[in-house]
């Protein structure tokens, strides 16, 4: 039995718990949050009753594997020590290693503690393709993300344009991975991740559109390089919890949980 601590209760994590608990082969014995609001008490007792809600990882807590998906603070907080205790880590908060020094960090957690942790392909797809084109010489990867409006509310798109009054798509950002990433902590983890798998924060061009002609998370990214050239456009549904995160988030980090605990992972 593989037991789980979460980390995050929103909507991704909520949504996780849930798809997760009808496989007997893993158990959710710990979910960690800031704070403990009726919708998180009455999902935690529906889907993983059996878990114990805390604001960190008690000290005896041996969970053999944690995951995140909370929010870029996160890692620095839960991640970072509970892979220097050699709990494995799956991660949705990529952007978090837009932050200066935040690899290595994570690095050195996961050589200490002698585990390994997974960042998660999230909303995007095709980061086995990229990843393995980043073993021979890559060119070239441009990615584009494309919102609703309302998906960048309470970000610095707000200083940018009238959200609420946007007649045709606005480009709110262009520039690197790592300043999307930094800029737009909720809403530019994919940035991120195609930047790790291919040619790195600084090296990789990002476009974000705020787009009211769209009613999903519209990501799309070009490659060039030895391997030859790739494209990939994904529309994903948003979660009706949280319009910035798409559904495929929550997909791929059950994925990620299952390809450890089941016996044949793909
Ligand atoms: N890799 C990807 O493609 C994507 C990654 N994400 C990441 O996932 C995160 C969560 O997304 P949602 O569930 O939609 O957000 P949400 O706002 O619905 O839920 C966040 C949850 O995490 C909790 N939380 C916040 N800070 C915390 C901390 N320091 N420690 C523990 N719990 C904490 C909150 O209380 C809440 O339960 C995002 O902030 C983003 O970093 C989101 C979308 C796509
Ligand atoms: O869920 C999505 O569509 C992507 C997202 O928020 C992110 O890249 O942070």
């Amino acid at each position: 039995m593989m037991k789980i601590a979460l980390i995050g209760c929103g909507a991704i994590g909520a949504s996780v718990l849930e798809l997760l608990e009808p496989h007997t082969n893993l158990s959710v014995d710990w979910v960690l949050v800031p704070d403990v609001p009726p919708v998180v008490t009455q999902t935690v007792s529906r889907f993983a009753p059996q878990a114990q809600l805390a604001t960190q990882l008690p000290p005896g807590a041996r969970p053999d594997l944690i995951v995140e998906c909370a929010g870029h603070a996160a890692i620095e907080q839960h991640v970072l020590p509970a892979l220097a205790r050699g709990i494995p880590a799956i991660v949705a908060s990529v952007g978090a290693m837009s932050a200066p020094g935040m690899m290595e960090k994570l690095e050195a957690a996961a050589a200490k503690g002698n585990t390994q942790v997974q960042l998660v392909s999230g909303a995007i797809g095709g980061i086995d393709a990229l990843s393995a084109a980043g073993m021979g010489e890559l060119d070239a990867v441009i990615y584009t993300g494309r919102k609703p409006p309302l998906a960048w509310m309470g970000t610095p798109a707000e200083q940018r344009c009238n959200l609420a009054s946007l007649q045709e798509a606005f480009c709110i950002f262009e520039g690197s991975a790592r300043e999307a990433a930094q800029l737009y902590p909720k809403n530019a983890n994919v940035a991120a991740t195609l930047s790790l798998a291919g040619l790195g924060l600084d090296r990789t061009q990002v476009r974000l559109f705020a787009d009211p002609a769209v009613t999903e998370n519209v990501h799309h990214f070009s490659a060039k390089g030895a391997f030859g050239e790739m494209e990939l456009t994904m529309r994903g549904k948003p979660l009706a919890a949280n319009p910035k995160t798409s559904a495929l988030t929550v997909y791929s980090v059950v994925r990620a949980v299952l390809n450890r605990a089941d016996r044949v992972s793909i």
